[in-house]
């Protein structure tokens, strides 16, 4: 195991961002939750300690016992962290009078502090609590304070313990960069060593030790980002054992089956291409509720790899393009997060596969992967390919699914995203697809009236899809679009932009 930072979540909505900044440091770390606090090991270099929505004067609130930790790594505790360490250890904890979310100022600071060297008076910090530290412990001393908080940061004498209450995770706190790094590197003393390339070789040698040297491994490939970085790496690892499985659900953009299929042929990979279209089809018939397809295309994507595996001699691992988010998602301090949509991938896999787990990339945000990708050298186009859902156009189209409205919508598609490539808009997007509305809607085509489907554009910004804004799309790029549709897809006369961003409303609609 790489050095690694350890990140105690207490539920916090930026816990996931002090994950980011430890990693833009090159250095590893991994969340886990209050309820999971592991023990320490040799690679755990430190401790921190996330925000939290709750109170540490509610007696319900997260009060783990921290004694694993405190004087043998040195400990940050960040927000609520810093109150809980505090409350622990005797000190008051006390409503604000008013409560503080937004900007501050670091009014003085103790430099000679490891943790606060190099920052600056005045530097902007950014506050999220409505409690604040009234009175510290005894042998906790103030380094830092804002004029309206007076425990702004403190150092507990004689051990690396910390406690700060601003958030040096959102980039709002200008100089909290700064001040990860001081604790990480200076006082943890990690060596910044995490980078793709050290990812990529210590990953190749844990997948040799993990995986038997006569096992097979089964991997589901999508033509996406994350299936496909998780290939390579398994290819580097064990080779020919690596057997790939790319399914045509029916529900592929156009064309995609046969490009996809080709591009994996040309990185050397052993890919097979199994077409069950007509499985999936089957299984959606007369299906319109959006949980309801997503189960069916979930299960079925089980079955026609339970059959795939059965026919390879040897098989023992099924390999998962899982990321870090997911795993982040399914294991939440408030206890799994309420099923917004079931995602095909997650759950259920069935007991008679008798198949192990293999996820390389379980560790990774969507951004790193493909860094890593970049680092394996995997083409540009599959790099930077916008993400897909694997229920593909199954969820793109509202109500049941037909092939007769999987090719309509697949020709839209085709034009929206072809439109995006040829106006060199397609890398300012980070995801872009149409929907194909259960309406129709009257229009007049060369004097005659049509009664034809709706479709929606859409096309949004995103850093890694948890929160996403709407494209800002030329009007004269949309203007394009639309009129080459409604020329060229009979059965669509009218086009409409999605301008809604996430929250609160999704990605995809359904
Ligand atoms: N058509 C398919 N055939 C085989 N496996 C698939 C297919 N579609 C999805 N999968 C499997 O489901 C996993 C999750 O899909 P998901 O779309 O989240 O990831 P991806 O396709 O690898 O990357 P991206 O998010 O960039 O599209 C994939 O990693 C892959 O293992
Ligand atoms: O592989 C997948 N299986 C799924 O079931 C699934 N549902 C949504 N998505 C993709 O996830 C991202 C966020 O989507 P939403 O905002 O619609 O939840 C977007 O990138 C979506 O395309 C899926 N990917
Ligand atoms: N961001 C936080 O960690 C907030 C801690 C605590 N809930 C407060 O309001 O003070
Ligand atoms: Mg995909």
């Amino acid at each position: 195991m790489p050095q690694q930072i350890l990140i105690l979540d207490f539920g916090s909505q930026y816990t996931q961002l002090i994950a980011r900044r430890i990693r833009e440091l090159n250095v590893y770390c991994e969340i886990h939750p209050f309820t999971h606090a592991p023990d320490l090991t040799e690679d755990i270099r430190g401790v921190v300690l996330s925000g939290s929505p709750c109170s540490v004067r509610d007696p319900e609130a997260p009060n783990p016992d921290l004694s694993r930790y405190l004087g043998k790594v040195p400990v940050l505790g960040v927000c609520y962290g810093a109150q809980l360490l505090a409350s622990q250890n005797g000190g008051d904890v006390l409503p604000a009078t008013i409560r503080e979310y937004g900007r501050a100022r670091l009014a003085s600071i103790d430099q000679s502090n490891p943790l606060m060297r190099e920052l600056t008076v005045d530097s902007q910090v950014w506050m999220s609590h409505g409690d604040t530290i009234k009175t510290l412990p005894a042998g906790f001393d103030i380094i830092a304070s804002t004029p309206e908080v007076d425990v702004a940061a403190y150092h507990v004498q004689g051990q690396p313990t910390y406690g700060i209450q601003f958030h040096p995770e959102v980039t709002h706190s200008t100089e909290g960069k700064l001040l990860m790094r001081n604790f990480v590197v200076d006082i943890c003393g990690c060596d910044q060593s995490w980078t793709p390339e050290h990812f990529v070789d210590s990953m190749v040698l844990a997948l040799q030790h993990t995986i038997g040297p006569d096992d097979k491994v089964i991997l589901g490939l999508s033509g996406g980002v994350d299936s496909s970085v998780a290939a390579l790496l398994l290819h580097r690892a064990i080779g020919p054992r690596l057997h790939g499985i790319f399914v045509n659900n029916g529900l592929l953009r156009k064309d995609e089956f046969e490009s996809v299929l080709h591009s994996y042929k040309d990185l050397g990979l052993n890919v097979r291409g199994v077409d069950a279209s007509q499985e999936f089809y089957a299984a959606l018939a007369g299906i319109s509720d959006p949980e309801g397809k997503r189960k069916a295309i979930g299960r079925t994507f089980v079955e026609i790899f339970d059959q795939e595996a059965q026919k390879v001699a040897g098989a023992r691992w099924l390999a998962q393009g899982t990321i870090y988010p997911d795993v982040i998602e399914s294991v939440s301090v408030k206890g799994p997060a309420v099923t917004i949509k079931s995602h095909h991938n997650v759950g259920g896999l069935p007991e008679k596969m008798n198949l192990k787990i293999v996820e390389p990339l379980r560790a990774l945000f969507k951004d790193e992967v493909r860094q890593v990708g970049d680092a394996l050298e995997l083409p540009h186009n599959i790099l930077h390919r916008h993400p897909f859902p694997g229920p593909g156009l199954g969820i793109r189209i509202l109500g049941d699914v037909t092939p007769h409205k999987v090719d309509l919508l697949q020709r839209a598609d085709a034009i929206f995203i072809d439109g995006l490539r040829e106006f060199g808009l397609y890398e300012q997007v980070w995801q872009a697809g149409v929907m194909l509305l259960p309406i129709q809607s009257v229009g007049v085509m060369g004097d005659e009236r049509t009664y034809e489907q709706v479709v929606a554009l859409r096309a949004v910004t995103s850093v890694d899809g948890m929160t996403a804004d709407w494209a800002h799309l030329p009007y004269d790029f949309l203007a394009h679009v639309s009129n080459k549709i409604i020329n060229q897809v009979r059965g669509i006369n009218r086009v409409v932009y999605d301008i809604s961003s996430k929250p609160p409303a999704t990605i995809e609609w359904e």
